[in-house]
């Protein structure tokens, strides 16, 4: 099949160029089209919408059918410019045919392509947020991903959750994804028997038991999960609780009961996970010898492909094994690649295995929280911008997670210090951004999320302002022929997107690889991901600068230009003039013009 470079000029007359492969050894950015002159490229011309009285009459017919009603476009989500109520717009009969969500819609038509937020936003479903219109508050306020914790809760509350999401999806446009967290096989501590939290004070003596309880929970007693404790505990070790944020001393061994003494005091919440120290190291064959995936683990990920969850976060990976496993087993028993695999960097033998385990990922998460139970605290920085580093290179998206606005669980206002760690997230380019108890449990998680989505917009806007185009060289990564031609396609569309001050490049994308690929370029401007499947839709919504749109198109680009130009413009959200690079998978090709 020849490649093509399509070049419209901004008089709407599309130039197309076929290359033989071989011109194809050469990235495409060395292929100049001022080596071509202009003359002698055919060119054919581009059919705009309906609306446009300048059309070359002989196309009329053939693309007439291109503004047909029956046609569905679906924007993104909400990138949040405002905290109005959105209106449920699904209707198919409209004129134009177009279902959208209308925060994103009244986004682009007040602030323009280059307003949009680039980072995504996950936030923790909890207590605090369960309902369907606190769900709903956090769609319009930005959330991209909601994330499942199967630490906690029953699987018919998060049965729940997800239907809601999903309800909300249908009925509101938005393209909300689920991402499912395995509790994975840490060592916890129990319930606190009904209480929500428990206060250890300086001092102290508490009982930690493998011991079950009959009736209520004994005064100053935490159960843990793990049968082996109190044998491998020794007198001396420190034990970290929620990594760190409690610590108690082992003082006294009593057959079932440890006796530990606090240290630094704090508030216990149910199931927070224990991590022990000895001698100034993590005991790490403590749960060396459990599964990364447990039978109950298991048992949710059945329950994740049954309910169709849209990723599978794993915890505590330690090997790229785990994660090979789990995706044959995904393979086998969900509708092929439908849902993708994220492994948690949350322990030591992660960081050790990192490329392997990246490799054979869709994706990862900086999991500070128990990292940071893991690793000396002064290394977590150093990690996080490693993790990030290789999952750019790699092409697979990252999330930051932990303690981001650790404050505002309780507090309506960041910290600076929670300002500049999430700024530094925006600044390294990380795909996403994650909430944990600010939008499980407490107090302010819309406030919480509103941070994060103003944060990320003015240090996003802040780093393109200042022009630091990114020189990060991106190595290689295509294995086929074919994928090294998309590579190059898209680096060439990132880098004439920046160099020609583009508005937009337009993506269209059946798997979502290619729009993968020009996310990892991380242009200035933002990337319309128009793909055919909902399921893609919404995995491409946890990608770095993507606003995923669901469109029925062919194999024909002018086709598909027409109509999404005349479904996009109909509802004002691109005008006459913008300009746009396009490039597809089907056609491997590129294309820049002004939307006529
Ligand atoms: N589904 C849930 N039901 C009840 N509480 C939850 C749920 N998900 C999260 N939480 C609460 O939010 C806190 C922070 O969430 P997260 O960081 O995901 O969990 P953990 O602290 O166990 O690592 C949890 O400690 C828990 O108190
Ligand atoms: C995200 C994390 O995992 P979890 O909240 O499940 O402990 C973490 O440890 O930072
Ligand atoms: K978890
Ligand atoms: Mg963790």
């Amino acid at each position: 099949m020849p490649q093509s470079i399509q070049f419209s000029t901004p008089s709407r007359t599309p130039h197309l160029l076929h290359l033989p492969h071989s011109q194809f050894n050469r990235p495409l950015s060395s292929i100049s089209f001022r080596r071509f002159p202009l003359t002698t490229i055919k060119y054919t011309s581009i059919r705009a919408s309906s609306s446009s009285p300048s059309l070359s009459p002989d196309l009329d017919s053939s693309s007439s059918s291109s503004s047909s009603s029956s046609q569905v476009l679906l924007s993104p989500n909400g990138t949040g410019a405002n905290e109005r109520s959105v209106v449920a717009t699904a209707v198919t009969t409209d004129a134009a045919g177009i279902e959208v969500d209308t925060v994103t819609e009244a986004e682009l038509k007040e602030n323009g392509f280059r307003s949009t937020r680039r980072t995504k936003l996950i936030c923790t479903i909890g207590p605090a947020t369960c309902g369907f219109d606190q769900l709903e508050a956090l769609a319009v306020g930005g959330m991209n991903v909601a994330r499942l914790n199967m630490c906690h809760g029953t699987r018919d509350w998060h049965r729940g959750v997800i239907r809601s999401v999903r309800k909300l999806n249908e009925e509101k446009g938005f393209a909300v994804a689920i991402m499912m967290d395995t509790e994975g096989s840490e060592i916890h501590m129990g319930d606190l028997g009904g209480d929500a939290s428990a206060k250890a004070e300086d001092g102290e003596v508490w009982t930690f038991t493998v011991r079950a309880f009959d009736s209520s929970r004994p005064e100053r007693t935490i159960s843990v999960s793990y049968d082996g404790f109190a044998e491998d505990v020794r007198v001396g070790d420190e034990l970290l609780v929620d990594g760190g944020m409690v610590r108690f001393e082992v003082i006294e061994k009593i057959g079932p009961d440890v006796k530990c003494l606090c240290t630094d005091p704090g508030l216990l919440l149910p199931r927070a996970n224990l991590t022990f120290w000895r001698d100034g190291s993590l005991v790490r064959e403590r749960n060396a010898m459990l599964p990364t995936i447990s039978s109950k683990d298991w048992l949710d990920i059945d329950f994740g492909i049954a309910e169709g969850v849209d990723f599978i976060a794993v915890s505590f990976v330690k090997s790229a094994e785990v994660i090979n496993h789990l995706k044959s087993y995904l393979a086998a028993r969900s509708r092929g690649g439908e849902i993708g695999v994220i492994a948690k960097i949350e322990s030591i033998d992660s960081l050790t295995n990192l490329e392997e385990i990246i490799l054979a990922s869709d994706g990862a998460m900086v999991a500070r929280g128990d990292l940071g139970a893991q690793i000396p605290l002064e290394q977590v920085p150093a990690a996080q911008q490693r993790i990030v580093q290789v999952c750019r290179a790699l092409n697979k998206p990252v999330i930051v997670a932990s303690q981001l606005l650790e404050s505002m669980i309780e507090y309506p206002t960041p910290t600076r210090a929670e300002v500049a760690d999430v700024s530094e997230a925006v600044r390294q380019r990380s795909d996403a951004l994650m909430l944990s108890g600010e939008s499980a449990m407490g107090q302010f998680p819309d406030k919480a999320l509103t941070v994060l989505r103003t944060v990320s917009l003015r240090i996003e806007r802040w780093w393109r302002e200042e022009e630091r185009h990114e020189s990060v060289p991106l190595q290689a990564i295509g294995s086929t022929f074919s994928d090294k031609i998309s590579e190059e396609i898209c680096n060439s569309a990132a880098k004439m997107a920046n160099n020609l001050g583009v508005d937009a490049v337009f993506v269209y994308t059946t798997s979502g690889h290619m729009a993968s690929l020009v996310s990892r370029c991380r242009p200035d401007c933002p990337i319309f991901a128009f793909t055919t499947t909902t399921s893609v839709r919404r995995r491409l919504n946890l990608q770095w600068g993507l606003i995923p749109f669901r469109l029925s198109f062919s194999d024909d680009m002018e086709s598909n230009l027409n109509k999404t130009f005349s479904l996009l413009k109909s509802r004002g959200m691109i005008k006459s003039g913008d300009l746009v690079i396009a490039v597809s998978d089907m056609l491997q090709s590129i294309q820049v013009m002004n939307v006529p």
